[in-house]
């Protein structure tokens, strides 16, 4: 697939009606509706009106730029750990230096820091146990001492992000529940059952916080326009919607169009980049798919980009809805799955090293 893309047409879309609690019925049912359409076409989208001022998106990039800076040997102080094993890490959160991270087979041009919703461990094995060994994925955040506003900083970046998400996924729910052969919006917005899924099954939310550090790629593209090096190889997402926010850089993610062809989604100042992942894909039986995406950052500075996934439950079991099953026809084309299962899956294959061998 050659490194050349088309321009920026992703849609844009206002959530303000699902945030602003004086806003009306057929406020939220527009807004639904460039939803309902975006998800179908693309799975990508712009949000605006999401809330968050650019004073914090702005924060939130240059104190994982900060860190990026740091010497090695600093950032190594958080490296992800060996699941198992007694340096306090469970082998998913935390540091992972350049090449650790796979796509596809291939090493991603990337650094990066992983954070999940903290795993509780002392309920599981009570208080006095709380420490390692731990299951990969089942441990606590690998938190910088450096920069020290991090931390506070990002736990309520985190906490803005969830309401974001879950207005997010009440405003798809609706968005689902619209009557594709109807043009005219409904005049109320009582949920149904059926809209509320997404909300019910995200309100212990196992989100991810991932800070990705991206140097210049060396080569990105031969001769022949083809690609020879990937910063994110192509992939889909796991759960429900990621929220990206990237610094300023053009000319790096790209979205794969129904056609095969490749569009660049470049940052729109303000606006988080939004996509959905697996999970919607399988509650919505296919009719949203999780679309295909990938970073070759052509550019010549580092990027740095920090993409909130807001995601099910661990314990939340995802299978197509019936209406979904219906409009699709009629075949249930994935059956159950209890997102844990299918993160701890994905999340283990993305390591070069270590957890792999
Ligand atoms: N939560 C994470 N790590 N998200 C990033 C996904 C990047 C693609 C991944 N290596 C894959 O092959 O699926
Ligand atoms: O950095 C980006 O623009 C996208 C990263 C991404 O797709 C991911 O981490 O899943
Ligand atoms: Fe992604």
């Amino acid at each position: 697939m050659g490194c050349t893309s088309t321009s920026n047409t992703l849609p844009i879309i206002d959530l303000a009606p699902f945030l602003d609690l004086t806003s009306t019925a057929t406020a939220r049912a527009a807004t639904a509706k460039t939803i309902a359409s975006a998800c179908l076409e693309y799975g990508f989208f712009y949000l605006i009106g999401h809330g968050i001022p650019t004073s914090t998106t702005d924060r939130v990039i240059s104190l994982a730029t900060e860190f990026f800076q740091l010497p090695k040997e600093e950032k190594e102080k958080i490296a992800r750990g060996d699941p198992g094993g007694l340096d306090g890490g469970d082998g998913a959160r935390g540091y992972q230096p350049l090449g650790e991270q796979i796509t596809k087979g291939m090493r991603d041009k990337q650094e990066a820091i992983d954070l999940y919703r903290e795993w509780d461990c002392s309920v599981e094995r009570g208080e006095k146990s709380a420490g390692p060994p731990y299951e990969f994925l089942k441990g606590p955040n690998l938190w910088p001492e450096n920069p020290k506003e991090l931390k506070p900083f990002y736990e309520s970046y985190v906490q803005e992000q969830i309401k974001v998400g879950e207005a997010l996924v009440r405003a798809m729910g609706m968005a689902l529940g619209l009557d594709p052969a109807s043009s005219t919006a409904a005049d109320d917005d009582e949920a149904t059952a059926d809209e509320e899924v997404f909300v019910k099954a995200t309100k212990n939310t196992f989100w991810v916080l991932r800070l990705i550090g991206y140097p210049a790629l060396d080569k990105p593209c031969n001769a022949d326009g083809n690609v020879e090096q990937y910063s994110c190889g192509e992939h889909s997402d796991y759960g429900c919607v990621t929220l990206l926010l990237a610094d300023a850089t053009p000319g790096a993610l790209q979205v794969k169009l129904k056609d095969g062809t490749w569009m660049d989604a470049d940052p729109i100042p303000g606006a988080f980049v939004v996509n959905i992942g697996d999970m919607i894909e399988r509650w919505t039986n296919g009719l949203w798919q999780s679309t295909r995406h990938r970073v070759i950052h052509r550019g010549e500075g580092f990027r740095v980009s920090v993409p909130f996934f807001y995601e099910p439950d661990w314990d939340a079991v995802v299978q197509p809805l019936q209406k979904c099953i219906e409009r699709t026809g009629g075949e249930d084309k994935y059956g159950p799955i209890k997102y844990g299962d299918y993160l701890l899956a994905k999340a283990y294959g993305n390591f070069y090293n270590r957890c792999q061998r």
